[in-house]
């Protein structure tokens, strides 16, 4: 299958800051990729860099097949940009601001306001065409965010920290939007926030200081290790013989935290505790794995 992007040996220089040093990634159909790293990382140069707006020191992108920097206007119509802030107009009401942005995208006069109608529906805007967008929750501005980048139904989305400043109910709303839209395109995703990553990434890649120091699938991190309560009165030295387990490390009495080999489940697990005859009161992914693999690999100075 190809990639919708694909960057080799992208390197970005501000004066003597290296900003990105040398970073090469692919993103696949269908896939949502993380982009995570501390402050000053690199990762809006990356981004900036994948939509056209900044140009490499050294290095090609190519998306959806097209060259950027030899066939720009090819590669910028497969993507589609949410920035950090939407770039909204407030003044507008929600089906003028999409208009406006279809003819931007030079879709044909005539399909204009098709476009505008499946757009609403699928970030589900459609009560809110005649809104304001000044008068809308920050959820509903970010889907208007989120229409303006998808209304020429690009191949790539790039969404930089999409769920910033929403509240949980908001949050949850955008994520399912996300997926959804993920069926049908590649997303590239930038956050902060760990367990964003979990809830809707299937890899993740990591940058420190402009390198690419992690890349790799969320659900190996997530299911390589579990954390369990047992019985009070459970004799815990067995648990080091079940199979597909490689390490065991007691929390406290009841508490354990278990490193799993191979393609070991939590399900195989949970089956061999109780076969054993032992309670077992919780088991659950070490949510700390991912956390931990980000502090050891981006502790340190950071670029300013
Ligand atoms: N226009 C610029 N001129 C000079 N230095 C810049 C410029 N833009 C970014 N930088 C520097 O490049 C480095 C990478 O910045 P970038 O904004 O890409 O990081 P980031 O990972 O997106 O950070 P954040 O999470 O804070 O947004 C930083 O050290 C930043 O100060």
């Amino acid at each position: 299958m190809a990639a919708l992007i694909h960057i080799s040996n992208i390197t970005r220089r501000y004066g003597d800051l290296c900003a990105l040093d040398d970073v090469s990634f692919e993103l696949q159909p269908g896939e949502v990729l993380g982009f995570l790293g501390p402050n000053g990382a690199g990762k809006s140069t990356a981004m900036q860099i994948i939509c056209g707006t900044l140009s490499p020191t050294s290095g090609q992108v190519i998306i959806n097949g097209a060259d950027l920097q030899s066939d720009p206007i090819t590669a910028k119509g497969h993507i589609g940009y949410l920035p950090e802030t939407p770039p909204l107009y407030p003044d507008m009401r929600v089906d003028e601001y999409l208009t406006f942005c279809a003819r931007l995208r030079k879709i044909a006069r005539s399909q204009v306001a098709l476009s505008v109608e499946k757009t609403k529906q699928r970030c589900g805007l459609a009560q809110v065409g005649s809104r304001v967008i000044a008068n809308l929750s920050k959820g509903y501005k970010q889907r208007v965010g989120i229409a303006q980048a998808i209304i020429h139904n690009p191949r790539v989305i790039v969404l930089d920290e999409p769920t910033s400043g929403l509240d949980p109910n908001q949050i949850q709303e955008i994520r399912d939007l996300i997926k959804t839209l993920s069926q049908e395109c590649g997303i590239l995703i930038s956050t902060h926030i760990m367990s964003e990553v979990r809830a809707i990434c299937d890899r993740v890649l990591i940058l420190h200081q402009g390198r690419l120091v992690y890349t790799g699938p969320v659900t190996t991190v997530k299911d390589s290790a579990l954390l369990i309560t047992l019985g009070q009165e459970s004799k815990w030295d067995y648990l080091a013989q079940l199979p597909g387990v490689s390490h065991v490390e007691p929390i406290d009495q009841q508490r354990f935290r278990l490193t799993l080999s191979g393609s070991t489940s939590a399900a195989d697990i949970a089956q061999a505790i109780v076969a054993h005859g032992d309670k077992l009161y919780e088991l659950r992914p070490d949510q700390g794995n991912l956390e931990q693999i980000f502090s050891q690999l981006t502790l340190g100075e950071t670029n300013p």
